[in-house]
């Protein structure tokens, strides 16, 4: 990972993009999402809007069921608002696009490609010729450090491998937004941490606006620009908190004043949320 800023100068050179700078701004105006109709209706995601500056790193937090997931998939373009719209760069979001990559908890690799295959899926998709294939997916498999799994089915890495293998595909398709759902989810303490530091200069080299749903308060504070904190369903932001620790962060950060400070203020609004989220979900 220590290489991320010079594979992307050969990621210029190949025609994909050093940087996104200026753009990934995304705007969500008034976005309310609804499942089901009439009596059977369910009010996932109430009136929200965001401003998401290009290039933030904006964590979304709050307790389970409150539609964190569901307002990252507005944003994908997976799932339509019932009122109100996603804008991405002045574009209005209508569905999917590849300058809007996902990153989900479960790794969702195509489990009879190889890694290398999974990584340079969507430009071979996109038509980009054989040779710049070749080097996109040589730039990321080492970016992530797996030039050596290249030929190697995702069933053969481990969970952590498998995560990175999810990032470089979603980055090889040079998205100016990054969207990733609990994507560290699923790993041990240890890998987590190595997970989030590796994300941080990927997202430093590439000046890619990142949006990242978590239940992790440190891991919140750690990555984010901005921790956006959403009520009990139906989900509404009650709270954006703006973290200032310095960049490049460290792991050391968390035992600082302003880091406690910051986790306590997370805390106390998560808390009273997350005990109406439990009595909602146990009536
Ligand atoms: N496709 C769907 N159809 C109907 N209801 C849905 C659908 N997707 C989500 N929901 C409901 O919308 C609400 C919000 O779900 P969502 O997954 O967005 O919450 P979340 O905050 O991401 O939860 P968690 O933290 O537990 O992952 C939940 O009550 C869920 O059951």
């Amino acid at each position: 990972m220590e290489h991320v800023v010079s594979l992307t100068d050969r990621l210029a050179s190949i025609g994909g993009r050093r940087s996104s700078a200026g753009r990934g701004h995304i705007r969500v105006d008034g976005v309310a999402i609804t499942f089901g109709s009439g009596r059977k209706a369910h009010h996932a995601v109430m009136e929200t809007s965001l401003d998401i500056k290009p290039g933030e790193f904006v964590c979304i937090l709050g307790p389970s069921g409150c539609g964190k997931s569901t307002l990252l998939s507005s944003i994908a373009g997976y799932v339509r608002p019932s009122s109100g719209e996603v804008i991405v760069d002045n574009v209005p979001v209508r569905g999917p696009g590849p300058e809007r990559g996902m990153v989900f908890q479960q790794y969702s690799l195509f489990p009879w490609k190889t890694i290398r295959e999974n990584i340079v899926f969507g430009p071979k998709v996109a038509g980009r010729p054989k040779a710049e294939l070749e080097a996109i997916g040589a730039t990321f498999l080492e970016m992530v450090g797996l030039a050596k799994f290249a030929q190697s089915y995702p069933a053969e890495l481990s969970g952590g491998m498998q995560q990175r293998v999810g990032i470089a595909r979603a980055l090889a398709n040079s998205p100016s937004v990054l969207l990733m759902d609990e994507p560290f989810g699923a790993l041990d303490a240890q890998t987590r941490l190595m997970m989030q530091e590796s994300l941080l200069e990927i997202w430093s080299a590439f000046g890619i606006t990142v949006v990242f749903v978590t239940h992790d308060v440190d891991e919140a504070i750690f990555l984010a620009d901005r921790i956006v904190i959403m009520s009990a369903s139906p989900g509404s932001v009650i709270a954006d908190l703006k973290v200032t620790l310095p960049r490049p962060r460290s792991q050391d950060m968390a035992t600082t004043d302003a880091f406690m400070e910051l986790k306590r203020a997370c805390h106390e609004r998560i808390r009273a949320e997350s005990l109406k989220a439990f009595a909602q979900q146990s009536q």
